[in-house]
């Protein structure tokens, strides 16, 4: 594509050299750029991308894109914008012919339940044979392709890239998660979203977005970003029961779909009956009424449930077609899921590492009727500090034992989050472990018939950060190896 044809979207752009300049690529990470690429230098929290314009073009980078007075380089191409973050999103779009224009787009976002709920609008579109693509924090991927993720929502260079790449495979869908973060650096500037989800909003991210309120609005974007087009109508799916959902339904021209457990929700369970195999509702809709019957467990999962349905009834899916795919729905990796090598003990791994996310695992886990809860647990570090003391207690009110233990400490003290966590408590039914490995060994060896331990916070996570180092450490394969040691054998 031709620098001329990139730009041409761009208003206010000053151009020094030739637009008729060929190019390969965009991005704006240095470490990244290959020959011929388009290098946007955009302003981080960290650094700016202006100080690395000598290494991209050492890269091979012939377009640099600024907002603001460089030196230049001869034989290079300089574009000036008012707001490279800004003109980048359009840039990107137009590099890859506007993928999501061609996609039927449908984006999730809320504090907990994104990445099960947007699994769920996977497994009920798949189910009925519509080829679909995910975008998430555990993974990207679409017929014939996976990839680990990096974040939670890409930043635009890749998002875009692996969007462009799901309509080159003919997928039909894109399902992704839109974080906060996100929303608020523009990442998703480019999406054109045909349904936004919103699942619930509560304490986290306060490092980044600073106030409730600042965070709520962050998330108000998918919704004032979804607008109205009466050729293709867009839906807004709104958790009714959440507060936060009058305001996004107060951004939005798009029609709006509500769900929940209350009256006024127009996709609606009751009659909910939970177990320790499964959970069962019956589904209202304005389509009709039908019941369901799932292996998730919990409350929480019969939002993330209606959520999903609600998402997808637009498409056309009848409530016998939605019924049947989630007769089949597994789980999701991490996400309530148990380690059974035959104990006479539950072992549960959840990725819960809000408050809320936190209190409703173990609520749900007590709902089983253990006879012991426990609960190991800890907190991000380089993280919403203002968490950790609300998590502590909620473990302590909650569970019949506690192990406080890391999660990811990254560049903080360990001991100094575990302090953050616990130095106010005055219970006595617990105790601080820095090594979560130990923290799981010990919850594992102590436990008897009937208990379960909740391991919290990590999930699917195959990696611990300690420091700036990032080692292999899996919460499932550390219970695991412990329970062989402790002589339990799955097969017998
Ligand atoms: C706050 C945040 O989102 N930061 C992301 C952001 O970093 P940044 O803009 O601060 O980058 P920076 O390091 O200051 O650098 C500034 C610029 O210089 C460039 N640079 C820098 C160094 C270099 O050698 N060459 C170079 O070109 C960078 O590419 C960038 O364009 O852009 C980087 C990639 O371009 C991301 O890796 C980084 O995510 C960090 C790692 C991160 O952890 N983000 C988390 C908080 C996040 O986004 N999480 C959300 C939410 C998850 C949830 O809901 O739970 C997510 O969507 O994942
Ligand atoms: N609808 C929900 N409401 C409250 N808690 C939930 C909900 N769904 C899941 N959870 C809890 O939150 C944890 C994270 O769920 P999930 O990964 O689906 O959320 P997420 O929004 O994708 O999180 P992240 O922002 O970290 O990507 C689960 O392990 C569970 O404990
Ligand atoms: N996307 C979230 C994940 C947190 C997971 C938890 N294990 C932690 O490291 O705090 C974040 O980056 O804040
Ligand atoms: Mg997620």
């Amino acid at each position: 594509m031709k620098l001329k044809e990139l730009i041409q979207p761009l208003l206010f752009v000053n151009v020094t050299g030739d637009v008729e300049t060929e190019v390969t690529g965009i991005h704006n990470d240095s470490r990244v750029v290959e020959a011929g690429n388009v290098f946007v230098c955009t302003k981080g929290a960290n650094m700016d991308g202006h100080d690395y314009i000598p290494q991209a073009i050492e890269r091979g980078a012939t377009v640099i894109v600024v907002e603001q007075e460089v030196e230049q380089v001869e034989g290079i191409v300089y574009v000036h914008v008012p707001s490279t973050v800004r003109a980048a999103s359009l840039m990107v779009d137009r590099f890859y012919s506007s993928p999501t224009s061609k996609l039927k787009l449908i984006g999730v976002t809320g504090t907990n339940g994104k990445t099960t709920t947007t699994n769920l609008i996977e497994h009920l579109l798949t189910f009925h044979q519509h080829a679909t693509g995910v975008i998430g924090t555990i993974e990207i991927r679409y017929p014939g392709f996976q990839e680990e993720a990096k974040l939670t929502t890409p930043v635009c260079y890749d998002l875009q890239r692996y969007f462009h790449n799901m309509v080159e495979a003919d997928v039909e869908y894109g399902v992704m998660e839109v974080s906060s973060h996100a929303l608020h650096l523009g990442r998703v500037h480019g999406c054109q979203f045909k349904t936004a989800v919103f699942t619930n909003l509560t304490q986290d991210h306060l490092d980044y977005h600073k106030t409730m309120d600042a965070y709520g609005q962050a998330k108000s974007l998918l919704f004032s970003q979804l607008g109205n087009d009466y050729a293709q109508p867009k839906y807004a799916v709104l958790n009714a029961d959440d507060p936060w959902s009058e305001a996004y339904a107060g951004v939005t021209s798009a029609q709006l779909i509500t769900y929940g457990l209350s009256e006024q929700a127009l996709v609606r369970a009751t009659d909910i009956n939970i177990t320790a195999s499964g959970t069962s509702f019956s589904l209202q809709t304005p389509i009709g009424t039908t019941t369901i019957q799932t292996s998730l467990i919990g409350k929480f999962n019969v939002y993330n449930l209606l959520a999903a349905i609600s998402a997808v009834l637009p498409e056309g899916l009848t409530l016998e077609q939605v019924k049947a795919a989630i007769e089949g729905v597994k789980g999701v990796a991490g996400r309530f899921e148990t380690v059974q090598q035959g104990q006479p003990f539950a072992v549960v791994v959840d990725y819960a590492h809000t408050p809320d996310s936190l209190e409703n695992v173990l609520n749900t886990a007590r709902q089983l009727e253990p006879r012991k809860l426990i609960c190991v647990v800890g907190c991000g570090g380089d993280r919403d500090r203002t968490k950790r003391p609300i998590m502590a207690d909620i473990a302590i009110q909650l569970a019949d034992y506690v192990y406080f233990t890391s999660d990811n400490p990254r560049t903080e003290d360990p001991a100094a989050i575990l302090e953050d966590m616990t130095g106010h408590l005055s219970a006595e039914h617990y105790t601080s472990i820095v090594d979560r490995k130990a923290a799981i060994e010990q919850a594992i060896a102590g436990a008897g018939e009937g208990d379960i331990i909740v391991i919290a916070g990590k999930g699917h996570e195959n990696y611990q950060i300690i420091g700036t180092e990032k080692t292999h450490f899996d919460d499932k394969e550390v219970a695991r190896d412990k329970l062989i040691e402790l002589g339990y054998n799955a097969s017998s």
